[in-house]
């Protein structure tokens, strides 16, 4: 398949090409919007697509992946288009956090949606995970592109090769539209953006999981539905190859991210702009989770050292993918399928890519660690389980108790500070209202006495806790230390004397010593934990002038004031202070029973022992 250079007569007529794509969409598509000097956040709230200088080629051993046709910089987007379909969590009406969107809600959209003639095209050139072609194998080139297949090989034909035609249409350049954001310099600032090009794209098939399962089409198009697409064996093949398709291909999130939401509009807000999250496009709430396809993402394949990064954002939900790395023409552009286990040791992400994905990744970062021998695999995966299988749920249980403690001693804090105004109170009040006020000053002065108590055991509990905790983490510290000098080692003799071994190296490194973040985070859990009690037990200590223990004796005080009070009033005025006490408002009574039980026990003891 020939490659797209980005001479400017071949672009003048991919130009050409794409403005006659699909005339009735166009509407739709950037054709008419001028996106010149935008900023990425500005751009992102039309709903146009912009992709950078790439190329969709075959691949040996991965079927289609991307390929940079001019060198890039790190901080240039490559990549921002709106998705072909999505499915957005609807959360609002439940008082329970739900799961998730998942590709079987995508599916479900799909098949309820009558899609356009393009949408179905572009739907059906996506791997659906038949095509062996793709199946991925050791001796593939990941991210050289080197290993770039000839013309004519299997899965160079049919829907995938038109698919990678139209996606060599779309990207060709658009002279004069310069973007402002990773403008770089040298080459790629003299050619690299001019060549980026507006997509011509198709609507967003759009749809909300709503609370009971159901998937609701928000934004239905008058296209064909699966279930209208002829009968029996015809619609249930389209249904298994959309499945595939959506499975292979599905990208999603469980939450949206609020920190970008909240970056995006303080910079659209910068920038002049009006409208927050959600106008005039379907964008979802902040904070409900979705899953979606994106055509021109699809084409990206997976490497656990990967030169982007992607995001999805805006009103349009557009995915955003931006260079983290220099990448020279010619390299593959790569992202990451992983999420969280991106930073994991190659076993454990080998296993999660051939579940998700069914391939098995040769990235110089698997290779790198393969390399490395079994033994000091092993320990890195040593240190990955001791932290997550071991330490973390222990870490959990411990955070609970030790954050229970603080809210304790918080709590002990606001009942010091009510139970020096009850204890005035209930003395003013057995002047002025006699048992009633005596009485009320008694049970603030009792609730501290409570608190103390069960204050007292969470703290004493975490104590205990952390100090067994500190020595093991000491342990674990001197093994990620000696993990990691070992593993350094290794990788400077392999390099020895091979200036591009060495890089390699160094580069697989960090992604070793990224593998141990999971340890590193744990420390900084516990160093946070540890702050927030030490902060609490400080402020309860700094606010009680006549700190706990006092506040303990002017409850005791206050207590023996109401008893004797009690003693001394007649039967029927008790009986009626004790039916008031049951009648205080719902919170009061609550308080009675839960926080201050010493307190109504001795109540109780007062009442009864007037009562005798
Ligand atoms: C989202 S698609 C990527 C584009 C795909 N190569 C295509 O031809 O359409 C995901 C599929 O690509 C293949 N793939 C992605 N990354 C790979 C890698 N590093 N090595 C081998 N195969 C890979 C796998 O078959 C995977 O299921």
């Amino acid at each position: 398949m020939p490659a797209l250079k980005a001479d400017v007569s071949v672009q003048a007529q991919m130009v050409l090409m794409a403005s006659q794509l699909e005339a009735s969409e166009r509407a739709h598509s950037a054709g008419s919007v001028a996106t010149e000097g935008l900023s990425l956040s500005r751009l992102l709230e039309l709903p146009v697509g912009i992709c950078g200088p790439l190329d969709v080629v075959q691949l040996k051993g991965k079927g289609r992946g991307v390929l940079a046709v001019q060198p890039l910089l790190p901080g240039q987007l490559l990549l921002a288009t709106p998705p072909l379909a999505i499915v957005q969590a609807c959360n609002a009406a439940s008082d329970v956090e739900l799961p998730p969107p998942t590709a079987g809600d995508l599916v479900q959209l799909l098949a309820a949606s009558r899609l356009t003639p393009r949408q179905s095209q572009l739907l059906a050139a996506l791997y659906s995970g038949e095509d062996d072609s793709n199946s991925g194998s050791s001796d593939a080139k990941c991210e050289s592109g080197e290993s770039r297949s000839a013309g004519g090989s299997r899965g160079d034909s049919g829907p995938r090769q038109m698919r990678v035609q139209q996606l060599l249409q779309l990207s060709a350049a658009a002279d004069g539209l310069r973007l402002q954001w990773g403008a770089g310099s040298g080459a790629a600032a003299s050619t690299g953006w001019r060549t980026a090009a507006q997509l011509a794209l198709p609507a967003t098939v759009r749809g909300l999981r709503l609370p009971d399962g159901r998937v609701q089409v928000l934004a239905p198009t008058n296209g064909s539905s699966l279930a209208a697409d002829g009968g029996g064996s015809r619609q249930q093949e389209r249904r298994r190859s959309v499945t595939g398709a959506v499975v292979c291909n599905c990208y999603g999130e469980p939450a949206r991210d609020e920190a970008l939401e909240q970056l995006l509009a303080r910079r659209r807000g910068a920038a002049g702009g009006g409208g927050g999250h959600g106008d005039g496009g379907g964008g979802v709430d902040a904070g409900g989770g979705f899953v979606g396809l994106w055509a021109d993402y699809a084409m990206l394949n997976h490497s656990c050292c990967p030169n982007t990064i992607n995001w999805v954002g805006g009103p349009h939900d557009h995915m955003a993918v931006i260079a983290t790395a220099p990448i020279a023409a010619g390299q593959e552009v790569s992202v990451c399928y992983l999420g969280r286990e991106l930073l994991a040791p190659r076993s454990v992400r080998t296993a999660a890519l051939q579940r998700s994905h069914n391939f098995t990744c040769a990235c110089r970062r698997c290779e790198h660690e393969r390399r490395l021998g079994s033994a000091l695999e092993a320990a890195l995966q040593h240190v990955y389980d001791s932290v997550n299988v071991e330490w973390g749920p222990r870490l959990g249980a411990l955070a609970e108790e030790v954050q229970d403690a603080a809210e304790a001693l918080r709590e002990l804090r606001r009942q010091q500070a009510q139970a020096q105004a009850l204890t005035g109170q209930g003395r003013q009040g057995q002047a002025s209202r006699g048992l009633f006020g005596a009485l009320f000053g008694a049970v603030g002065g009792g609730g501290v006495v409570a608190a103390a108590a069960t204050m007292r055991e969470p703290v004493e509990r975490a104590r205990a806790a952390l100090s067994s905790l500190s020595n093991e983490l000491a342990a674990l510290d001197q093994q990620v230390a000696a993990t990691l000098s070992d593993v350094e080692m290794a990788a400077s003799q392999a390099a020895a004397g091979n200036a591009a071994a060495a890089t390699t190296a160094a580069e697989a490194g960090w992604w070793v010593r990224a593998s141990l973040y999971d340890a590193y985070e744990l420390r900084a859990s516990i160093a946070e934990v540890l702050a927030d009690t030490a902060r609490a037990a400080a402020s309860t200590t700094a606010s009680a002038p006549g700190d706990t223990a006092g506040a303990v004796q002017q409850a005791h005080a206050a207590l023996v004031v109401a008893i004797t009070a009690c003693l001394q009033a007649p039967p029927q005025t008790v009986a009626s202070v004790a039916t008031t006490a049951g009648q205080t408002p719902k919170r009061t009574a609550r308080l009675l029973q839960s926080r201050w039980p010493v307190a109504v026990r001795c109540l109780a003891m007062a009442v009864g022992a007037c009562r005798r």
